[in-house]
């Protein structure tokens, strides 16, 4: 398994949870677990593979703490680097703008030389819009904890399985 690091920025706890979940099933240490609010983009140095999640508030917003942590690791080479990106929002009241913030930050990590891995399909999601969406699918894994929370277990083991085949391992 190659080294990773999980980076996550969470208001209510949500995404925190789930990036706890996703280190839990890859065997991730928990000194591997970084809150953005607290992490320093050096941070991201030691691994080959990053797994980035952001909760989506306002309307398609970035959860707050991912602004500046984001605007900072925007600009570093992140070239031979795999990038993993999750997010948590709520389908249900904010269709127009599903885990926009999935989108956010894979388009502001264009210019890193980063390689991306874990498209998802978007069947069995009902949203109206996302940035989060390119080319037909999700450029990440979304969940949604409020109105599909039964379906979460089963998303993430078969996004963890996509990693794998993507070279995760
Ligand atoms: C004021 C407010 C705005 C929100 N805006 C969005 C949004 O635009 N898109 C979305 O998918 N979810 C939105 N959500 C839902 C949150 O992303 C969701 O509750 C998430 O699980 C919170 O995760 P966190 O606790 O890790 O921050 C919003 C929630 C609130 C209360």
């Amino acid at each position: 398994m190659k080294t990773i690091g999980i980076f996550y920025g969470s208001s209510t706890g949500t995404t925190e949870d789930i990036a706890k979940r996703i280190a839990a099933k890859l065997g991730v240490d928990a000194s591997n677990l970084y809150d953005v609010a607290k992490a320093s983009p050096s941070d991201l140095a030691g691994y080959e593979v990053l797994i980035l999640g952001s909760s989506t508030w306002g309307a398609g917003d970035l959860q707050d703490d991912w602004y500046d942590f984001l605007a900072k690791i925007k600009k570093l080479d992140l070239s031979g680097k795999l990038v993993a990106i999750f997010g948590c929002g709520d389908s249900s009241s904010f269709s127009d703008t599903f885990c926009d913030a999935i989108g956010t930050i894979y388009t502001d990590l264009q210019g890193t030389g980063c390689t991306f891995i874990g498209n998802v399909a978007t069947d069995g999601y009902s949203y109206d819009d996302s940035t989060a969406v390119v080319d037909g699918q999700f450029v990440g894994l979304p969940l949604d904890e409020l109105n599909e929370d039964d379906q979460t277990e089963s998303r993430l083991d078969s996004w963890i399985d996509s990693l794998k085949k993507e070279g995760l391992e």
